[in-house]
């Protein structure tokens, strides 16, 4: 039973109110209150559940159990039959304390305090009025459709245990309904595909796997042109999206997304809003540490892989070989008897690239893609720049709706107006229809990368709705610095002495200026911390080289113009440094190095030497300072050198007695400053005369040890101290 259609049956009104009367009880129980707060999820998840009966006998008990909602997903059609009939018998022999079975337990085991719902004082003569609701909408909006007053409305969402930070915050769209339930008013979903015209839609697809294994090669060759030359340094920099037509007609939206390690963060956006992932493997290299990654994402986003073994041409290539390996790793391949196809390609030879389109679409097929075409678009961002002329442009796929030229919308924080629509060739268009990758312009700041796309009626609420969330992402970043600040209050001695490099980012799109700042982090070590005080899109500019002045920041430029001479200029007269590469393993190789050379290093303490005590000759009243004897050590050194600017250790059966100085050091009687292994040596220790045959003496030495910048051959790095 969908929970749309409890609707009309009153049933969650009743929950509503369960929900609502159980928790003043529940104050201090979290177990129980986090079921109560996730119940609104919860319950869109359990809906093919025959849950009514339960959810009538939480309200009727009014309610002395509560249901662990979150512990839904787990139960069975069956358990939930037999619950709801315990709940109901529970009720009719009026028991008071209700038996604790496994969905359920006892609030408080005292005769129960009746709690009757007290409902807001709500309008409720409205039960033929209909609005609109929408996922995002905020609680203003909601009020405004719904006639109501805002505090009335947060009353109730706090009653249903949903966390309403400020008003502005996005509502889902089944706690809109929920709430325009409450004050009677019945609701049409603008962006379910309910009632809506469903149509096939294309399947969007994103191309993973290891660098070099031939992923821009294989979307070069599936469109039929060159973007692998004319990228710097050889490797994908950005997530790019495109439309591969069929011959039959049909078409493929890709996702070109990079496969160097330091793009991950990217690679998993582009696995949120892909359909299917293309895992290409080379088939002379085999599955590789990215491999496997890639797997992973895909498998975390629960999408589909079709398998593209690479490189087929290549005399060393072993197809057979990878699908063992792919097997192996768990993927369970069609002709192993799995259900995940395995094409054999070459993108240099354009070989095998119809069956790999063929299995696309097959499994396109399979998936049934379907999307609504009419009505407000839902879109993600799939890239973010800033263009000199034309201002913020975002690359966007819609997902379903259309987005029509002239929109208000939000993206992320940012909002404004839909001035032009661009396809993937740069052609002016009206409108976008889902899985159509898309560039749009008119946006008053830069979104980012996964952004969501809302349509919204107007400027005032576009502009409402971005300042809310803008709000919002400022308090959480306070938030998070102010933790961050308490974390720091007492740091450990290793990391209080932690040298910071403070540093810019600058680089051509958002995705780009993540990635870097990500992989710069990955550089972070024990000894120095790499902290990106700010970061930009766009060509280096005299306000970064002042800030970098400022907080001796280093500029870290990415896929950006080399800057003008008087901005260099400005650098240098500012001992600015500023680093720039096209190509993220270069930067990182430079950056890496400049940390290795500003590390303090550690200093560690090394046995430089061994000598083992034979002989114990005694000088009669030789002590210079005490005049005393003096106990000589004959001694041979075992392991490498005896020095005597050395501090020594003596150690008996294996523990350190003594650590002190060497006040003489000779050979054959005569001073020397060092012994090596192998010769024998006379020994004397300072202020230490305790000595025995068969001890040993280290000399101890201490080293100064840098850290290492590694670079793995997948392409991750990181610096070992
Ligand atoms: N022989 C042969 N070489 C290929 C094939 N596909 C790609 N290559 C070569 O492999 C190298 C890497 O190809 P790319 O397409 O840049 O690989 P990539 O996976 O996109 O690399 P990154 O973007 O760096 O992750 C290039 O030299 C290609 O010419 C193929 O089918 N056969």
């Amino acid at each position: 039973m969908a929970w749309r259609e409890l609707t009309k049956r009153g049933v969650r009104t009743g929950l509503t109110r369960a929900l609502t009367s159980v928790k003043p009880r529940l104050a201090g129980q979290s177990k129980f209150s986090l079921g109560l707060d996730d119940a609104p999820t919860s319950l869109r998840c359990i809906s093919e559940f025959p849950f009514s009966l339960v959810l009538w006998g939480l309200a009727d008990l009014k309610v002395r159990a509560v249901l662990p909602l979150t512990r839904c997903f787990h139960a069975t059609p069956e358990l939930w039959a037999k619950r709801a009939n315990e709940l109901v018998h529970e009720k009719n022999s009026h028991t008071k304390a209700p038996r604790k079975g496994k969905f359920v337990k006892r609030v408080r085991t005292e005769p129960p305090v009746e709690a009757p719902y007290v409902p807001p004082k709500l309008k409720r003569t409205n039960t033929d009025k209909t609005i609109d609701i929408f996922e995002g909408m905020t609680i203003i909006e909601l009020a405004k459709r719904a006639g109501e007053s805002i505090p009335v409305l947060q009353e109730i969402l706090v009653n249903v245990g949903e966390k309403v930070e400020s008003e502005f915050d996005p509502l889902s769209i089944d706690i809109a309904e929920l709430v325009a339930m409450e004050v009677g008013i019945n609701v049409r979903r603008l962006h379910s595909n309910e009632g809506a015209e469903v149509l096939p839609r294309p399947a969007v697809v994103t191309v993973m796997g290891h660098v070099d294994h031939g992923k821009t090669s294989l979307l070069d060759a599936l469109r039929q042109t060159s973007v692998a030359a004319k990228e710097a340094g050889g490797i994908t920099q950005h997530l790019g999206a495109f439309i591969v037509g069929m011959p039959s007609g049909a078409s493929i939206t890709f996702l070109d997304t990079p496969g160097h390690a330091a793009f991950s963060a990217m690679r998993a956006r582009g696995a949120a809003v892909t359909d299917i992932v293309v895992l290409v493997v080379a088939a002379d290299d085999g599955v590789m540490p990215q491999t496997l990654e890639a797997v992973s994402h895909a498998k975390a986003a629960n999408v589909p892989i079709v398998v593209a073994v690479n490189k087929c041409d290549k005399p060393a290539a072993d197809p057979e070989r990878v699908k063992l390996q792919l097997a192996s790793e768990g993927l369970l391949l069609e002709e192993m008897g799995g259900d995940v196809q395995v094409v054999e390609v070459s993108a240099v030879k354009k070989t095998g690239l119809d069956i790999l389109e063929e299995a696309l679409l097959l499994q396109a097929e399979m998936m049934d893609l379907k999307a609504r075409i009419d009505g407000p678009a839902q879109a993600y961002v799939v890239e973010a720049r800033l263009d000199r002329g034309r201002g913020p442009l975002a690359t966007a796929i819609v997902k379903a709706g259309t987005l029509v030229c002239g929109q208000h919308v939000v993206v992320g924080s940012e909002w404004g107006r839909i001035r032009a629509v661009r396809d993937v060739v740069g052609k002016l268009t009206e409108k976008a229809t889902p899985a159509m990758p898309i560039e749009i312009e008119g946006l008053k700041g830069l979104p980012m990368a996964g952004d969501d796309i809302i349509v919204v009626d107007s400027e005032e609420r576009a502009r409402m709705l971005s300042e809310g969330r803008k709000k919002k992402f400022e308090k959480n970043r306070l938030r998070k610095i102010s933790e961050g600040a308490t974390d720091s209050l007492e740091p450990s001695d290793e990391l209080s002495r932690r040298i910071e490099m403070p540093m810019i980012v600058k680089a051509d799109v958002q995705g780009t200026v993540q990635a870097v700042t990500d992989a710069l982090k990955t550089l972070n070590s024990p000894q120095v911390f790499v902290n990106v005080v700010h970061v930009g899109v766009g060509p280096i500019s005299q306000s970064d080289v002042e800030l970098a002045k400022a907080c001796g920041a280093y500029i870290v430029g990415f896929n950006v113009k080399s800057p003008s001479s008087s901005i260099s200029m400005a650098a240098t007269q500012a001992s600015v440094k500023i680093v720039q590469h096209r190509v993220i393993y270069h930067l990182l190789e430079e950056i890496g190095s400049l940390i290795v050379d500003k590390a303090p290093g550690t200093s560690e303490t090394q046995v430089s030497g061994e000598a083992e005590v034979l002989n114990i000759f005694e000088l009669k009243g030789r002590s210079k300072s005490k005049g005393d004897d003096v106990k000589i050590a004959g001694c041979r050194v075992i392991d490498g050198c005896v020095s005597k600017s050395s501090t020594l250790r003596l150690l008996r059966s294996g523990e350190v007695v003594f650590e002190g100085s060497c006040s003489s050091l000779k050979r054959e009687k005569q001073d020397v400053e060092t012994v090596r292994k192998g010769n024998e040596c006379g020994l004397v220790i300072g202020d230490w005369d305790d000595l025995r045959i068969g001890d040993i003496i280290q000399c101890l030495e201490q080293v100064v040890r840098k850290p290492k910048f590694i670079s793995s051959e997948s392409g991750a790095v990181r610096i070992e101290c």
